[in-house]
């Protein structure tokens, strides 16, 4: 599996993926057609002669192939490829990485469909039904191209308008001969998705260039619409998937233009497996989050089931983004929300190099290193090749070359720069004004420093054909590669295993991708630094042999065996996994609530206990996310969810019903709250207790130890002054440090270091138990944990009721730290007995009653639950404590024994957690909205069944003394 939030190994780490057995397969993606069947199909003209195979041994870039019909059912395979026998067909793979997880019926593979916005192909119009195809330039392509052995089909965008039903249809069945199935964009969508919103917005942002600034009052009016034409044009993709989608199938959407597609997915169908991969960088979430839309795209994205990115810093950024911006969980696996987590991991890409390696040995390409070589005798030639992106640093990078030129006038003949600037994007006005400016400074460099005979810089605007690209790698002394940003940077990879006799140097970005992996090997340079690149390059050309031989052999073994298929390889299968694995989650995630069986069994029972949390269960929910974390102010003072008040009345009043709000926070928090309600109240976490209508008083062990007060007070304060936005709270058998609304990160951080302070400073050997929460730390006195005092408080209540009637129903509700959910286990009549007392909770301390009678820990009080009730008064006691303001409740009275307090079966047990999804509880609820919404039915149901048992029974009253 691949290691999350670190480079997953593109190389060795996927072995265990073969543990699932089978091949996964992707491989007619890029078989070569034949002649016969690439032609054959009606109205489909080959494309381009001159890019076509030369060597049958080589599949060139034209016509890079995609298996045809034919093809597939040769290979027993159908169209859709599944077919009966298609795997037995072919031999297997060879290779520790060779294997996928094979899903689905026997004998058939899992099928993976691509989704990019851009099919791997161009469509030209040749006449009504006519069309010719091109394989489309740029990385993505050239990396899918690259990736072997996958049964893999292609979606995306054909990049041509076709507004005609025939077109439509003939250009749908050429594409299907290269196992490609078009999304048709009409040109105004296209103009605001792919052009606007993709271009003009999130690509400048995510390579660090803001978002557009001139007119802002125009942008933030077209944002809107573009926003709205990428969502659509996303649900148009995800409409195509659905038409193709088989069950098992794995879908692989990719890139920033399909930043929508996974939520579009999992809302149609929950079950499809859904990856997810960037190929730009993600910017630091700084950047990220001047985008108006950032919350919608991050939340849609986290629909998938795998988040890849090139390197660990863009999944790093991508966590924080999700933190900071969302107020989700960041783990070292990915994002969790709610439970669910989406894995987020790095997965670098590579290339087919072995394709460009048997290039350089075809006829066509060495005629083109001969002409080249003679051409350009007597000079070092440095190349760059980049589309006309101002990501790509073309004007820095020939400034830079100016400069060298400037302050080395021996190399002034000795050297050509020789830049390939693929037209790209042309439509958008950005990328025009580049062209014209990339124009004027070549031709000013050319005028100052050309001769009659030659020109220091060759600037093509224009393509080369696979064939020209490898002889041009070849042949080249010196790479120069320096991008703004750039996600990965293939070119520089190309070149590499390209230069395995020349061993030229590569300059290289630090901004690009790949300066992570080829960066021993390259010259890394600032490519803002005009002075250091000129520099750089001088190094390059005097560079003695023996250094580029090093250089190069480092990058070679790294290119040459972080390969584009060993990529895809890793993703898709860490994609099955975390599927599987996120499977096995879910069924140890507790079930919803069961309302309307908790409400029957309430209406039905006699003798009811409802234990209640108050923070996060019954509080009114804050708008909170992230950085600017809703109201503090508000959320600090908690505040009974104003929708709640009736309903907790009508059950409070209601006799059989005995009510408990069991909180950590202070006695004042819970008297504003609940003071009037006819409830009991157990306050910091039970250590102090409230009768109905009467004076706290204390439920703390005897000899509760709390010498070390002074110590982590002191700890705390120290943390809550360098922590902008915390603040602790202390009580009076805790404290505790809240970091919620400060920079989460930071945060993080110095929680680590609190705990660190904690656990080997002052009070490393006091009695204290240190208690992490989300955003929170904790310190309690050793015994003071909710399920060690609802023992006590049951104790007391059980006393102060003279209760004849065994509780027969209990529900316990509350939004509790793990340390606190042993009550849920106390009352469960199914947990098993002896894990109900855990070495550190507080029931030990029940154990050294001053009495030196033994509590019976939690034995006693299971078998006492699964005996068959006798109603039983519990035993005298004396007069209650309570009624002093800080008294003390009889601590010497056992209340179990002897008796049957507890007549407690599964069904009649509700345990739930609200807003956890790993617990000990029985149930979840959701939220608190959804406490609310089940208390009020509670309330509702037994005030309507009362009303109408009220003419014919009185026994409701009979039960209590
Ligand atoms: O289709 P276009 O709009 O013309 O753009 C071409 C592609 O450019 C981007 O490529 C990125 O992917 C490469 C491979 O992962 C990576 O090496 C490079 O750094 C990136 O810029 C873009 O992400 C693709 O979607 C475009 O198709
Ligand atoms: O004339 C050209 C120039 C470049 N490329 C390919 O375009 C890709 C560029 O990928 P890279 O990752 O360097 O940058 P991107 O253009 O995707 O941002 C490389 O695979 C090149 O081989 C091409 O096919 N024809």
């Amino acid at each position: 599996m691949a290691p999350t939030l670190s480079p997953a190994a593109s190389s060795s780490s996927s072995s265990s993926c073969d543990g699932g057995g089978g091949a996964f397969s992707l491989d007619r993606m890029l078989r070569r057609p034949s002649s016969s069947s690439s032609s054959a199909a009606a109205g489909v003209s080959a494309a381009s002669p001159d890019a076509m195979e030369t060597d049958s041994a080589v599949t060139s870039v034209a016509d890079y192939g995609f298996v045809s019909p034919a093809a597939a059912a040769a290979a027993n395979m159908d169209d859709a490829g599944v077919g009966g026998g298609g795997h037995a067909a072919r031999p297997p793979l060879a290779g520790p990485r060779s294997g996928f997880r094979r899903l689905g019926l026997r004998g058939m593979k899992q099928r993976l469909l691509v989704v990019a916005n851009r099919l791997p192909v161009s469509a030209n119009r040749r006449g009504e039904d006519q069309w010719s195809l091109e394989i489309s330039a740029g990385g993505l392509v050239s990396a899918l191209l690259g990736v072997k052995d996958v049964d893999a089909k292609w979606i995306g965008w054909a990049g041509v308008n076709v507004p005609d039903e025939v077109g439509q249809r003939a250009l749908t069945r050429a594409l299907a001969e290269k196992r490609c199935i078009p999304v048709f964009l009409d040109e105004e969508i296209v103009h605001q998705y792919y052009n606007g919103y993709c271009n003009n917005i999130l690509w400048p942002l995510f390579h660090y260039l803001g978002l557009p600034q001139e007119d802002r009052l125009a942008t933030t009016r077209n944002f809107e619409s573009q926003f709205n034409a990428y969502k659509r044009a996303n649900q148009m993709f995800a409409d195509v998937v659905y038409q193709h989608y088989q069950e098992g199938d794995v879908i692989w959407c990719h890139d920033y233009h399909l930043m929508f597609l996974p939520k579009c997915l999992k809302d149609h169908d929950i079950n499809m497996k859904v990856g997810w991969f960037l190929h730009t960088p993600f910017p630091s979430s700084e950047i990220y989050r001047t985008l108006p839309s950032r919350s919608e795209l991050l939340r849609s994205v986290l629909c998938a089931d795998l988040v890849g990115f090139h390197t660990y810093d863009y999944a790093r950024h991508f966590v924080s983004a999700c933190t900071r911006i969302l107020g989700l969980e960041g783990t070292p696996e990915g994002v969790e929300d709610q439970g669910r987590l989406t894995r987020v991991a790095a997965f670098p890409i590579g290339i087919d190099s072995e394709r460009f390696k048997r290039a350089l040995e075809l006829p066509a390409v060495k005629r083109h290193i001969s002409e080249l070589t003679q051409r350009f005798a007597g000079r070092k030639v440095m190349l760059g090749v980049d589309r006309l992106d101002m990501i790509k640093g073309i004007p820095q990078k020939i400034l830079a070359f100016e400069k060298f030129l400037e302050e080395n006038h021996e190399w002034n003949d000795k050297v050509v720069l020789l830049q390939i600037a693929v037209p790209t994007r042309t439509d958008v006005p950005e990328y025009q004004k580049l062209t014209s400016q990339v124009h004027e400074i070549v031709g000013r460099i050319n005028g100052r420093f050309g001769t009659l005979t030659a020109v220091p810089i060759h600037h093509l605007d224009r393509s080369l054909d696979f064939h020209a690209l490898c002889a041009l790698y070849a042949v080249t002394d010196v790479a120069l590669v320096t991008s703004l940003r750039d996600g990965m940077n293939l070119v520089s990879y190309e070149y590499v295993a390209c230069q395995g006799s020349k061993k030229g140097v590569l300059i290289l970005s630090e901004f690009a991708g790949a300066a992570q992996s080829l960066g021993a090997g390259a010259i890394l340079v600032n490519p803002w630094n005009i002075t250091e690149v000129a520099d750089s390059i001088k190094h390059a050309l005097t560079m003695s042999s023996d250094e580029r031989e090093k250089r190069h052999r480092h990058n070679y073994a790294h290119v040459t065996t972080h390969t584009a298929q060993d990529w895809a390889e890793t993703f898709v299968c860490e994609l099955n996994e975390t599927v599987a694995e996120a499977q096995l989650r879910i069924r140890q995630v507790p079930p919803d609530l069961p309302s309307q069986a908790a409400i029957q069994q309430y209406l039905h029972s006699k003798n009811r206990l409802l234990i209640l949390g108050f923070n996060s269960t019954l509080t009114e929910p804050v708008e909170s996310s992230g950085r600017r974390g809703g109201d503090q102010i508000k959320e600090m003072e908690l505040k009974l969810h104003p929708e709640l008040k009736g309903p907790l009345r009508a059950l409070c009043e209601d006799e059989r019903t005995t009510v408990i709000v069991l909180s950590g926070s202070d006695r004042s928090v819970l008297d504003e709250n609940f003071g009037d309600f006819n409830m009991w109240l157990a306050a910091e976490h039970g250590m102090f207790l409230r009768p109905t209508n009467g004076e706290w008083m204390t439920t703390m062990p005897e000899h509760l130890n709390m010498d070390w007060v002074d110590s982590v007070k002191h700890v705390f304060e120290y943390f809550t002054e360098r922590t902008p936005r915390s603040h602790f709270e202390h009580r009076e058998t805790s404290f505790v440090w809240n970091y919620k609304y400060a920079d989460v990160e930071f945060g993080r951080l110095q929680a680590r270091d609190m705990l660190q302070h904690l656990w080997t400073g002052p009070i490393s050997n006091a009695a204290v138990d240190v208690v992490q929460g989300s955003r929170s730390v904790e310190v309690r006195s050793v015994g003071v944990s909710k399920g060690a005092a609802i023992d006590r408080i049951l104790g007391e209540i059980v006393h102060s009721k003279s209760l004849v009637t065994p509780i027969d129903y209990v529900l316990c509700i509350g939004h509790f730290l793990g340390k606190d959910e042993d009550i849920y286990v106390f009352f469960d009549p199914e947990y098993p007995s002896e894990s109900k007392v855990k070495p550190d909770s507080g029931s030990v301390s029940l154990d050294r009653r001053p009495n030196g009678r033994p509590s019976n820990g939690r034995s006693n009080s299971r078998n006492s639950q699964s005996r068959t009730p006798k109603a039983q008064a519990a035993p005298e006691r004396s007069p209650s404590s309570s009624s002093s303001s800080q008294g003390t409740p009889n601590s010497h009275h056992d209340w179990r024994e002897g008796s049957s307090v507890l007549d407690l079966k599964g069904e009649n047990y509700f345990s739930c957690a609200v807003g956890r999804k790993r617990s000990n509880a029985r149930y979840l609820l959701n939220s608190s909205e959804e406490v609310v919404s089940f208390l009020k039915e509670m309330a509702d149901t037994t005030t309507a069944h009362n009303g109408f048992q009220s003419g014919t029974a009185d026994y409701m009253f009979l039960d209590r003394q």
